[in-house]
């Protein structure tokens, strides 16, 4: 199922919880390991904890973006070869992140989004022909100073996913242009997301995406709690701001582990 457009808006008031810049956390991983299920889930839970959230994607997240994202899923650009492909998905994350990511981060909002830059170095890398150099240079250029704060590898086996894939999508609608590639494609992809993160430890956590989707949301809460916002909580706490900070920690429940949960 294709995610819902992004619902960004800039918040009407800011408070303690916002009033530093917000987080990129982005969701990757291979065709149906359960980025869309479990970005609404995490929205949800970060709104449900104190804290303004939006869901976005890639490609997309933005209405030029949106425009690309048409395109580029059609499937009508692979003659053009990975090089342009791998140009337009850039195209497309320099609107994301002019119009929609970098408003919100600034206004103190974690950005959630299904699929960012390590799509590109995983899917146009593993298409092969791509230099690495290419890769690295088109990121530089694209992301400028922005890193995500987190990246949840969801971590399963290409043929499972894409069974997944295929039984949310149905038999009557045909596969995009990538989940049409052949399965030693998404194993590469596969293990081109693990190298990332084995490369990127402090960004990165592998999440296993086999186990039932409550598991898997703990998992990433998890990550999430420990990673990004026991610092939050705890900034909150030591400006005296206990009403959110309780309502807060209680809501992070065992994640906030070490911090106080009543503020007074
Ligand atoms: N942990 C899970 N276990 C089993 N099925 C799942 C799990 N998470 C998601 N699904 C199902 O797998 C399909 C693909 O999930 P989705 O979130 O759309 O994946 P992605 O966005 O990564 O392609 C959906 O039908 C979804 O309901
Ligand atoms: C962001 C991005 C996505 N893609 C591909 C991955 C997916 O096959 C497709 C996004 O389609 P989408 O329907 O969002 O797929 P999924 O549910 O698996 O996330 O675009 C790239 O090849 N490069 C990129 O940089």
């Amino acid at each position: 199922m294709i995610p819902e457009a992004p619902e960004f808006a800039l918040p009407q008031s800011k408070d303690a919880l916002q009033s530093r810049r917000g987080a990129l956390i982005t969701l990757e991983g291979g065709e149906g390991v359960g980025k869309s299920t479990q970005l609404r889930l995490i929205v949800d839970q970060l709104r449900r904890a104190g804290f303004e959230a939006i869901a976005t994607r890639e490609p997309g997240g933005s209405p030029g973006a949106e425009i690309l994202r048409q395109t580029l899923l059609s499937g009508v650009l692979k003659p053009l070869g990975s090089a342009a492909e791998a140009l337009l998905f850039a195209a497309a994350r320099i609107d994301h992140i002019d119009v929609t990511i970098e408003p919100a981060l600034a206004a103190g909002v974690f950005v959630v989004s299904d699929r960012f830059s390590d799509s590109t170095r995983a899917y146009q890398g593993a298409l092969g022909s791509l230099d690495p150099r290419f890769l690295r240079a088109l990121e530089r250029i694209t992301l400028g100073s922005l890193r995500p704060d987190l990246t949840l590898v969801l971590d399963l086996p290409a043929q499972t996913g894409l069974a997944r894939a295929a039984r949310r999508r149905g038999p009557e609608e045909a596969s995009d242009r990538f989940e049409g590639e052949s399965l030693r494609f998404h194993e590469s992809l596969r293990a081109a997301f693990l190298e990332i993160a084995t490369a990127e430890p402090e960004r990165c956590v592998v999440i296993d995406a086999g186990q039932p989707e409550a598991a898997v949301t703990r998992a990433i809460w998890d990550a999430i709690s420990l990673r990004l916002l026991k610092g939050r909580v705890q900034e909150s706490a030591d400006s005296s701001v206990h009403g959110i900070f309780s309502q807060t920690a209680s809501a992070l429940g065992d994640c906030a582990e070490g911090a106080p949960v009543h503020g007074g």
